[in-house]
């Protein structure tokens, strides 16, 4: 393992039964960077995350974390590492964030302190009710300080602002960011686009429990053949517009909704594009040039949507 990888997983192979959860999945997380897992459901995320923290025994293959072996090895890793599992799944559901908080960080060398974690994810006012009658937004919070109050070197999440409103959903981006700049390796998946563009340096997108593809999503959504991207009603007619394209220009709907100008991009082009929707009344949501996203990426290679 080099000393650069805070994970390395090689041909890793998964079965529930018949189903085949994993199917020779290789990958490596760099020590000290966010990586996002993405995939449409069913892709075999939660499973290889659940291999990482120990929970499933590969049917072949490898995985170390921090060089250790999650299932051989698991009491010495246990320690460094933080498992937040999807929903909040995992936490004593008659005890207080509080006295959870405080109780796990007891069992750790190093913990966090707890008061300011409970202040930076603003479960202060929760602090009276059992976990089992908090929102699923708060609930996901303290599963979330339950990850980090040990302070681990490398941390797992399984969807850590499903349920999360918006604001508070920047404030914990600000959060792992902070940690990633502390030296922290952040493993997550997720099914919000914007959480992996903002928050990622790495993406790893699977699908049937393959790899698909990976890189920074930068190198991901850059568009080598040069495109206008933008998002308006479904199924508008096309046809006016790819009249007014230069030759060898094309118009498609990628997606409901989501559309595709193929051309070499230039302000004229841009020009045509936008005076076309001004012509019809629509408002070029999101456009974008020389770039995709990463749901259009999701999309392109898995013929599937990320969004459920
Ligand atoms: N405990 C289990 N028993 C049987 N089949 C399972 C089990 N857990 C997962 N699977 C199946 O394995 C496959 C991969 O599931 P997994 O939960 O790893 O995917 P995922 O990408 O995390 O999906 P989602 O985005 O919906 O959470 C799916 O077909 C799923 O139905």
């Amino acid at each position: 393992m080099s000393s650069s990888a805070a994970v390395e997983i090689a041909s890793l192979v998964k079965h529930y039964g018949r189903t085949t959860a994993v199917d020779g999945i290789s990958l490596t997380v760099r020590t000290g960077t966010i990586t996002s897992v993405l995939g449409p459901n069913g892709a075999g995320k939660t499973t290889t995350i659940e291999c990482c923290e120990g929970f499933r025994t590969p049917d072949s293959g490898t995985v170390r974390v921090l060089g250790l072996d999650p299932r051989r090895d698991g009491a010495q890793l246990r320690p460094r590492i933080g498992v937040m599992l999807q929903e909040g799944a995992g936490l004593y559901p008659g005890a207080r964030a509080p006295e959870l908080l405080t109780h796990l960080a007891r069992l750790h060398a190093h913990p966090l302190a707890v008061a300011p974690l409970i202040e930076r994810l603003e479960l202060g006012e929760s602090g009276r009710t059992p976990v089992r009658r908090l929102s699923g937004g708060q609930r996901q919070r303290v599963a979330l300080a339950a990850a980090l109050v040990g302070r681990p070197e490398v941390v797992f999440l399984d969807e850590p602002t499903a349920g999360v409103d918006p604001r508070m959903r920047r404030s914990v981006w600000d959060l792992l960011t902070q940690l990633r700049d502390d030296g922290v390796t952040v493993v997550l998946t997720t099914h919000l686009i914007d959480e992996a563009e903002r928050l990622s340096d790495h993406v790893i997108i699977i699908d049937d429990g393959g790899l698909v593809t990976e890189g920074s999503p930068q190198e991901l959504t850059r568009d080598a053949d040069s495109s206008i991207r933008f998002t308006g009603p479904p199924r508008l007619d096309l046809s006016g517009l790819v009249d007014a394209l230069p030759e060898g220009a094309a118009a498609d709907e990628a997606a409901p909704g989501r559309y595709v100008i193929r051309a070499t991009v230039n302000p004229q082009l841009l020009a045509t594009v936008t005076s076309w929707c001004a012509t019809h009344d629509i408002m070029p949501e999101g456009l974008q040039v020389g770039r995709k996203t990463l749901e259009d990426v999701v999309l392109e290679r898995t013929g599937r949507k990320l969004t459920p």
